[in-house]
Formats: C-alpha cells, structure tokens, sequence
C-alpha cells in the first residue's frame, strides 16, 4: 500500500470513480433497458455506492482525546478521507460520498438512500446498509426516529416517507417486515415469540424469502412508526464495555413495494402479436415488484478489543462470523472470484441480492473521530473501499398484472351489465308507455268509429223506415181512392216516381256522406298510426285490426246501402207497376200484376190456382222476396194475410226455399205465428213453416 498516496477503492487501479455516474444520479432512462414481463430479461450495471459517515466526538472522546487529533481528516468537496498513519503521514481514500459530522440527517438521506429508494419505486431491489464499528451512529444514520426533533428522523422513517408520498393507495401496496439476525437466528422483531425463521431460495430466480415473518400493510406514516418502535423494543441490546448502548444484532427491515403501473404499447404488442386485437383494449397493467432491505449491522469490534466474555464472546463471534463473511464475499465480488462463499453465514445468504446481485446497493459506513480506535476505522474504511468495487447488475422485478385485469374487467363487466339492465328498463319503461297511450288512443278511435257509424246506421234506417212508410201510405190512398173512384191519376204515379227518386238520391246523398266519414276516420287513424306506432309491431298490427273491422263495417254499411237502393229500385218498379196497371185498369184490365196483393182481389185470384202462382211467380221476380217479406209485417191485416199468401205459396216451391229462409223468411213466418190470432193467418204460416222446415 502506498503511502501518502490516494487510494482510490483500496488500490490505484481502482476504476476512476469521478468520471463514473454520481452517487445521486438515478438510472440512465436510455441505459436501462427493462425486462419484457413473461418474456426475456435485461439488466444494466450499477456498483455498490458506498459515503463515509464521520460521528462527531461524544462526551467521553471530548475528554479522552482533548489533547489529540481526529485519526482521520475529511475532504467532502473533493470526496475524500485522509486517515492518519502518524502525525506527518496520512492514506487517503475517496468514496462516492464524504459526509462529516455535519452533515445533516436529510443530506445523508439524499446521498445515501433517496437514489435507492427510487429505484425500488421504479421495481428495482434496492439495499442500504449501514457498517461500522460499535457506537459511530449506524442506528443514528439508519434507524432514529426522530421524534423529539423531527429533524433527526433517520433513513427508514424518511424512506417509506418518500415511498407513501409517491404511491398510489387505489393501485399499489406497501408491506414491511422486521427481523434481527442474531447468533445465526433468524428472530421476527414485530413477534419475537417467532425465531426461527428459515430463509428460502427460489432456485429459479434465486429470490430470498423468510416465510412465516410477520408482514404488515402500511397505509401510513404512523402505522410505520409504530412498528419501527415495537420493533426497536424488541432489538436485543448488550451492553459492552466499550458503549453502554450497543446493539448486538443485525436489524433487517424489509419493504416491499408493489406499484401497478400501466403498460407499455411495445411491450404488449411484442406479448401479443399474434393475439386478437380486441384483446388491446384490455392491456394488463404491469406490476412493479421493488423490494428496499435497510440493515443495520451489529458493530464490527473485534472481540478481543470488546472485552466480550461467556455468552458475549459467543456473541461477538457470532457477529464477527457473519461479517467477516460478508467481507469474504465482498474482496471475492471485488476480485471477480469464480466463487462467492455467500451460503458461509445467515447473513450473506438474506443479502445475496444486495452484493453481486440485482440490487440497487449504497453502503454507509459509519466512523468515528477517536485516535484509539484508528485501527477498527481504518477496518471499516477497507470494508467500504472493497464494497465499491462489488458491481451489481440490476434488473426491474416486473410482470404483468392479469390478477388486476382481471379484477379491473369484472368490475366493467359488472358496471356493462348494470348499464344494460337499466337502458333495457328504460326502453320497456318507454315502450310501454308508448302502448298504453297508443291502447288509449285506438279505444277512443274504435268509440269514435263506432258510434259515428252507429248513428249512420240508425239514420239510414229511420230514413229508409220513413220512406217505406210515405210509400205505404200513399198506396193506401191511392188504392182507396181508386177503389171509392174508379178512376186513377196518372200524374199521382208520375208524383209517386219522382218522389221516390228523390229518396234514392237522398239515400245516395246518406251513404256518401257515411263513406266520407269513414275515410275521415280511416286517415285519422292511419296519421296516428305513423306519428305514434312506427315502431310497435303490435301496435301497427293493433291499427291494421281496426282498420279491417272499420272495412267490414264499411262493407256492412255498403250492403245496406245497397239492400236499400235495391228495394227503392223495386218500390220504382212497383210504383210503375201500379201506373201500368192503373192505365190498364182504365182499359178494362184490372186483375193483373201486383192485384194479387190487394184485399180487393182477394176472390178473383182464389178462382185460378195456376193463374195465382203464375202471378205469384211473376211477383216475386218483379217486386222482390225481401218485399214480400218485409209485407208480412205490415199493419194491415189484410196486406199481411195476403203477403203470407204468397210466401207460403212461394215456399211450396222447392226452388224458393232455401231464398225464403236466408232472407229471414222462416223467422217472419215464426213471428206472424207467434204475433197474431188469425186462425188462417196461423195455418197458412203453419203450412209455410212446415215446408221450409225441411231446408232449414
Ligand atoms: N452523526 C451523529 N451526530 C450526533 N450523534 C451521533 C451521530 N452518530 C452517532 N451519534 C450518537 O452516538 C451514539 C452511538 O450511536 P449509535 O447507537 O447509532 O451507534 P451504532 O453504530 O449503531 O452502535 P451499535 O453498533 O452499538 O449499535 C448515540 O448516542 C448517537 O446518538
């Protein structure tokens, strides 16, 4: 070892650390290149980082060393120490960071931890660790509290500090354990009733785990601080002959984080290129996995200097055991050993990641000012010149998160379904209100319709009614004063003709009335049917119902229309029948035609059976079997008598039954029979009834 020179990791071909990366500096965005989850992986090289920490004198090293110098002389600006040899010669050492005994705890949280922790933030592993001999400030620097000055707060609390402040509480999780390595036990600092703990290697990805520690979900700062407290409580504290508080174990805090992060276009596509594209729309978010270790060694005395006796020696070997391990496997990573004896102490196998593995690792190595303990600091600066020379190769610890797609699509899937439900209400809701309002709408139509073609109905009726009356009466008239006189007026037929044309034209005038009611009706309904029902089937077939029965009815009405003008027609004939009749009557021949169906005749027409159902037949066909019918309920007596008559004789006829009993003939038979006590009236009907009885 050269002396007076600079010793740069321990040597002077130590690499040249002023033009590598800075202490502080994160990861190089364009150096780090990721691993692809479920895919290939890819790392960059990060080196240990190792800062000096310098603990200012204590009370006892005021008094002890009042006349002599600090062994050691820092130069921060230039990131170096200078250790004396004696009082004209001194080695000096450069590290990442020179921390003096001013230094603030927040500084040395920026330089020592804040880079790691936001690696682990980034799912990078990350270590800080502090080593030094009993007593130079590594709890100080790692594990106070600072809860009398807050100012004091070390790296643990100011690390999940930073940690709660960058996560997200809906996405990302934080679970902490605590543990000591002591005498080669591993013992849970949250539940020291736990001590045993085995530590598992996943031969796989050659992750350490400690199965059955207690794991504690972090929400907040307070709930943290608790358990740092319960654990510190816990710590097992000897005291030494050299500090009256010195711990005797190695504390572990364990943080791991979990961040959900969303995923990259590249990455997915390169996962699913061959996938469906749909499937794009559902990216699984990608979970970060960035486990930050804080270890605070047990301090590095050597036994004979500590005065260890008994269960303390066993102890302070105990401690020495693991440590020099550490720093077996730390000269062997520094050296490019082919073989790292890290399975030699508990300790090098919980830390495997942290040294020569994918961690992101910043050593502090604590010293303190004492000229008596030259020998232990210029240990520690060895320990911490060796570790600066430990490369390791950091890898995200990443993978796609299907568990929380998973999650993420059923919670659409469930909100899709509740959307669906309450649209598909909505619509029946709608259609519903659409087919009362259309239901009431053809109820009021279908009255409207009904009762306008009712009226029509009844108006044809009582006009028809009316007539058939004027036309009855007028006969009467004529027939007695033709019967009184003898003689007959032409123009009364002519009179007779005219007005019965002005009732076929006044008819006329009622149906087109009623049709064009009806197309009012029919366009109304058809408007309403578009304007309202365009998207009802039911509804349009509803309408289609309507509008058929209104085309029945149209035809019904049509029918009596017809049935009307036809018997008007046969009232012109008979009205020009009786002017025939008349004008032969002047001539001398009164018996003919229609004579049949006066009283007056009643004798002649006995006399000749043929002649009678040769006028009979004659009859029908001019004036009609509804006529005829209809006479058989006329007021007179002897019209009706005569008008059965004829009926019976009619259906005597085999031809004429089935005529007779469709236009009601057998009904008007019945009801004569049933309506009047003449017995000739009775028997003729009787015989009637009979002979239409085999048709019906
Ligand atoms: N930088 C500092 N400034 C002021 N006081 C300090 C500093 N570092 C350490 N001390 C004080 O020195 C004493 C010992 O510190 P601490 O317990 O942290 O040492 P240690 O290295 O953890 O010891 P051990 O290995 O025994 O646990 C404590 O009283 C602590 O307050």
């Amino acid at each position: 070892m050269a002396t007076g020179g600079v010793y740069r990791n321990g040597s002077h071909k130590a690499p040249n650390l002023r033009t590598s990366s800075s202490f502080k500096s994160k990861l190089p965005a364009s150096n780090v290149r990721r691993s692809i989850p479920g895919g290939g992986t890819d790392s960059v090289s990060g080196r240990v980082r190792v800062a000096v920490r310098l603990r200012p004198r204590n009370a006892e090293e005021m008094a002890a060393d009042a006349d002599f110098a600090d062994c050691v002389e820092l130069q921060p600006e230039l990131k170096r120490l200078k250790l004396r040899k004696n009082n004209w010669d001194s080695d000096t050492y450069e590290f990442d960071e020179v921390l003096t005994e001013y230094s603030s705890q927040k500084r040395v949280y920026e330089v020592v931890a804040k880079p790691v922790v936001e690696s682990v933030l980034d799912g990078y592993n990350g270590t800080v660790m502090a080593y030094g001999q009993t007593g130079t400030g590594k709890t100080y620097t790692l594990g106070r509290l600072g809860d009398e000055d807050t100012s004091a707060r070390g790296i643990m609390v100011r690390s999940m500090e930073d940690i709660l402040v960058n996560i997200s509480p809906e996405t990302d999780s934080i679970s902490v354990s605590y543990l000591q390595l002591y005498m080669e036990t591993i013992q849970d600092l949250l539940n020291p009733a736990n001590d045993n703990i085995p530590i598992v290697e996943d031969q796989r990805t050659g992750d350490v785990s400690l199965p059955g520690a207690t794991v504690v979900e972090i929400r907040d700062q307070q709930t943290f601080m608790e358990l740092l407290r319960l654990g510190e409580n816990h710590r097992i504290a000897a005291n030494t002959k050299l500090n009256t508080e010195s711990s005797r174990s190695h504390a572990i805090l364990m943080v791991q984080v979990k961040r959900s992060v969303l995923g990259r276009e590249d990455d997915f596509s390169i996962e699913n290129e061959n996938r469906s594209h749909s499937v794009g729309n559902f990216r699984p978010p990608i979970l970060r996995k960035g486990k930050l270790v804080v270890v605070d060694l047990a301090g590095s005395e050597r036994v004979h200097k500590s005065g260890s006796e008994g269960h303390m020696l066993e102890e302070a070997k105990s401690i020495n055991l693991s440590l020099s391990a550490l720093g077996k496997c730390i000269n062997a990573l520094a050296e490019n050993s082919a073989h790292v004896p890290v399975r030699d102490s508990k300790l090098t196998r919980l830390l495997k990641d942290s040294f020569g593995g994918t961690s992101r690792t910043s050593l502090v190595v604590t010293i303190g000012p004492s000229p008596r303990h030259r020998a232990e600091t210029a240990s520690t600066i060895l320990f911490g010149q060796r570790a600066m020379k430990v490369e390791n190769m950091l890898k995200i610890k990443e993978e796609f998160d299907y568990k929380s797609l998973s999650k993420r699509l059923e919670i659409e899937l469930d909100k899709l379904i509740s959307d669906n439900e309450r649209q598909q209400k909505v619509y029946e809701n709608e259609v519903e209100r659409i087919r009362l309002e259309a239901q009431k709408r053809i109820t009021e139509a279908e009255r409207n319709c009904a009762e306008v073609l009712q009226e029509e109905k009844v108006k044809c009726q009582m006009d028809y009614m009316e007539s058939i009356k004027k036309l009855e009466e007028k006969w009467n008239i004529n027939q007695q004063k033709r019967s009184a006189n003898g003689e007959v007026n032409m123009d009364s037929g002519n009179d007779e003709v005219t007005e019965l044309k002005a009732l076929l034209q006044n008819e006329i005038r009622l149906r087109k009335a009623a049709e064009e009611e009806n197309n009012d009706l029919k366009l109304q309904l058809l408007k309403f049917s578009k304007a309202e029902l365009s998207g009802g089937d039911t509804d349009v077939m509803n309408l289609q119902e309507i509008l058929e029965e209104e085309s029945v009815q149209k035809k019904k009405l049509e029918e009596e229309v017809r049935a009307l003008r036809s018997q008007l027609s046969q009232l012109s004939t008979e009205a020009n029948q009786s002017r025939s009749y008349l004008e032969r009557g002047r001539n001398g021949n009164t018996l003919a035609g229609l004579d049949c169906l006066s009283p007056l005749n009643h004798q002649q027409s006995r006399d000749s059976s043929n002649g009678e159902r040769a006028s009979i037949v004659n009859l029908h066909e001019q004036v009609g079997l509804q006529k005829i019918l209809s006479l058989l309920e006329s007021e007179d007596a002897n019209v009706r008598i005569h008008a059965v008559k004829v009926v019976a004789n009619l259906a005597a006829e085999e031809a004429n039954q089935e005529k007779i009993v469709e236009a009601g003939g057998l009904t008007s038979l019945l009801m004569l029979l049933r309506s009047y006590e003449d017995e000739t009236i009775r028997r003729i009907a009787a015989g009637a009834i009979a002979n239409l009885g085999n048709e019906w």
